[in-house]
């Protein structure tokens, strides 16, 4: 392992200017953030995605700002070195200035969090200069946005048409502008993703936007293949998890059943003599 350092948006800047990738995982708890700031993962993000792999939502749509802040308080208890970052939930961010950085504030306050992540475009720009004049550092997160998702009509991959191209690439740069100090890249061609990458100062992080970006992203559930119930093609598992978990469930419940679990191994003893003290009395 690497040498350990705390990291800060600095870091990422110089990260990107040296050519180094950065590497971000999501995480929703004590145990998973502790295991994934020990293996190194420079970014942590507590991403809405928990409202569909941790809460079992069809979205993330349901999340709200008080599931948001407990988990990211599990989170940053776990970590030492990692940078957390947690996503405001839907819609907000996008109902006033004084919500937006209430909500933000408390991510920071309660949570402990380092950044906040905000899906959208330059409609942004105005609430991002905000948050960074109040000394927060905001993460940006264009195309695929899944606060977006029934607008899309789907999970699906944006900005293929030189149209839809050149408004993710004009996005990019007025966030930039605004002051996010990196930006997380959803689900766009890979192409796009270098151009965006290479057109910006501050570091890009892709998900499903090919190897080109500054850094790259991956929902735990996904890596690990912790049941997670979408399988996208961006995704590459690093584990089978859930096989493991559920093959030990099987293995205790038969034990259980046939009385092989638990032995005495796993038992407490008292003294023979007070267990014959306890007959006698009874
Ligand atoms: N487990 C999980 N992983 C994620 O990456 C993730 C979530 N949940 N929840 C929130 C969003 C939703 N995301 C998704 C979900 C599905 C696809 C998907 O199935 N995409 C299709 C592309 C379809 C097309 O060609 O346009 C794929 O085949 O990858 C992509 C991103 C990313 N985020
Ligand atoms: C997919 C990542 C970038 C995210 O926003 C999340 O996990 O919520
Ligand atoms: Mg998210």
């Amino acid at each position: 392992m690497s040498k350990k350092k705390k990291y800060t948006t600095a870091t990422f800047r110089e990260m990107k200017k040296a050519g180094e990738p950065i590497v971000m995982v999501t995480a929703y708890d004590y145990p998973t953030a502790k295991l994934a700031d020990e293996a190194g993962a420079e970014m942590v993000l507590v991403g809405d995605s928990l409202g569909m792999v941790v809460l079992g939502f069809d979205s993330t749509i349901p999340v709200t700002l008080d599931d948001m802040i407990h988990h990211t308080k599990a989170v940053t208890r776990a970590t030492k070195n990692s940078f957390v970052v947690t996503d405001l939930p839907f819609m907000s961010y996008r109902i006033g200035t004084e919500e937006t950085l209430k909500s933000a504030a408390r991510v920071m306050q309660e949570g402990l969090a380092k950044a906040v992540k905000l899906e959208g475009g330059s409609e942004l720009c105005p609430i991002i200069e905000q948050l960074v004049q109040g000394g927060i550092p905001v993460v940006g997160h264009i195309g695929l946005t899944p606060q977006s998702v029934f607008q899309l009509g789907g999970y699906k991959v944006q900005g293929k048409s030189a149209e839809d191209a050149a408004k993710l690439l004009e996005d990019a740069l007025a966030l930039q502008e605004a002051g996010i100090c990196s930006l997380v890249l959803e689900c766009v061609p890979h192409q796009l993703a270098r151009l965006i990458s290479e057109k910006l100062e501050i570091p890009t992080i892709g998900i499903g936007a090919g190897p080109d970006c500054d850094g790259q992203v991956l929902v735990f559930h996904d890596l690990v293949q912790y049941a997670s119930s979408i399988q996208p093609k961006f995704v590459k598992p690093y584990a089978a998890v859930g096989d493991d978990i559920k093959r030990a469930f099987m293995q205790y419940a038969k034990e259980v059943k046939t009385r092989q679990f638990p032995t005495l191994e796993h038992s407490f003893t008292m003294k023979d003599e007070t267990i014959q003290q306890l007959y006698g009395e009874n």
